[in-house]
């Protein structure tokens, strides 16, 4: 609040805030003897708990910039939320499969007999390819039996061999992990999102809210990162573009307040998912972990039938980096999946294997790119096809 409106408040009444009075404490080398007049401060302190609308600003729009018209005219923005452009999973995965061609190609190039130092090769190859040391060791140990059982000799032999195994590999690990979204049969639905800053939490609710208006739920956000200022603009913003309503809190805020605030809304407008958009996180910062914590105690404590789902979101540029954070983050506390977004910007998408395959958490869903389409739940299948496309050609 500016100075001018704290003023305007308190000369009008307005003002509910509770008012401190502060002396002034003289030091002792003055020597005057007036007495100065007491001070008021107004207390700026936010209300926690107490969801406050907000009047945004809209600029620097995060994914798909909004026009000016838009800017001016709100139900422009709404049209919007058709999810158009989307880019698929083939598109998406360019870089990776072009990369993975590319060092499969030099690696074969290379290729003079199915011995101890192929295999040893091999395996280096897998780890670069970002596929993880220990899938990397077991996938290699498989197929020295592999290529025994079936005399596998001559370089296309060993490549198809390799190239199959892999495939399969990326099909079916992951089986009997549970890779859908629960939502209540009535009731709302409450999915938390949490992760590392920047690693698209707020872009990826923007794209879900409108994939899931679209099939006609009644959809929420939630702005709980009362923390980063901008945050809960660049929510609102999504908010706006996708026609959903934002339930936000004062500037630092508790988090957990909005999340009650979140639910109560969700509750009384009978919708049916409320997205809570959290603040970036380091899994091993014990207050914010707690603060984690805060917030699911909530919606369980105000939804305690529901299913809630906690999805974190990962970074696929950042390659094994992901891979420790999944480790860290699923250990002190309860994800349900994981959002692997960025996939279109990097060539490390073999991430999904070793996430999928030693951390057993299901990947529920994949980003592709900054616009609102460019979102895919995850496939096994065609993941699989789509990141070995070329060499399956061969
Ligand atoms: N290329 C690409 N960019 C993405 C994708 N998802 C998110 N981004 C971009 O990544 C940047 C960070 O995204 P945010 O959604 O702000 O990330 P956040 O996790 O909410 O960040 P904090 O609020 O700081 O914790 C933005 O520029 C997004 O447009 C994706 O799938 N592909």
């Amino acid at each position: 609040m500016g100075l001018f409106n704290s003023l305007k408040k308190i000369f009008t009444g307005e003002n509910t805030q509770p008012a401190v009075v502060v002396e002034v404490l003289q030091p002792r080398v003055i020597e005057t003897v007036v007495t100065p007049e007491p001070i008021i401060v107004e207390t700026l302190t936010p209300r926690p708990g107490l969801a406050v609308p907000i009047e945004l600003p809209v600029r620097d729009a995060p994914v798909t910039a909004a026009t000016d018209q838009e800017a001016t005219n709100p139900s422009a923005a709404a049209e919007v939320t058709e999810v158009t452009s989307a880019t698929n999973l083939a598109t998406g995965l360019t870089k990776t499969r072009k990369t993975w061609s590319q060092r499969w190609n030099e690696f074969m190039a290379n290729f003079r007999s199915v011995d101890e130092d192929f295999f040893e090769d091999l395996e280096e190859t897998l780890i670069k390819a970002d596929v993880g040391a220990e899938t990397a060791f077991k996938l290699t140990e498989e197929l020295r039996q592999e290529a025994k059982l079936e005399n596998a000799k001559s370089r296309d032999e060993v490549s198809r061999l390799v190239v199959e195994k892999l495939v399969a590999h990326y099909q079916t690990q992951g089986i009997g992990e549970d890779a859908s979204m629960h939502f209540a049969p009535a009731g709302p639905t409450v999915i938390l999102f949490v992760g590392v800053n920047g690693v698209g939490k707020t872009t990826t609710i923007g794209k879900l809210a409108a994939r899931y208006k679209g099939e006609g739920k009644k959809v929420l956000l939630a702005a709980a990162d009362t923390f980063r200022a901008g945050a809960t603009q660049q929510l609102q913003e999504w908010g706006k573009r996708d026609g959903v309503e934002v339930i936000a809190g004062a500037a630092k805020a508790d988090p957990a307040s909005v999340v009650y605030d979140g639910v109560r809304a969700a509750i009384a407008q009978q919708a049916d998912i409320l997205f809570v958009d959290t603040a970036g996180r380091l899994q091993n910062n014990v207050n914010l972990m707690q603060e984690l914590e805060k917030m699911k105690r909530i919606i369980s404590r105000e939804l305690p039938n529901e299913p809630s789902e906690v999805l974190l979101v990962l970074d696929a540029t950042t390659g094994q980096n992901a891979l420790q954070q999944a480790k860290l983050f699923k250990n002190s506390t309860d994800v349900t999946g994981i959002v692997l977004t960025k996939l279109d910007g990097t060539a490390k998408g073999g991430i999904v294997l070793p996430i999928r395959n030693e951390l057993h958490l299901p990947v529920k869903w994949v980003g592709l790119g900054e616009q609102v389409g460019d979102l895919q739940p995850f496939a096994a299948d065609d993941f699989a096809k789509s990141l070995f496309g070329d060499l399956l050609e061969n």
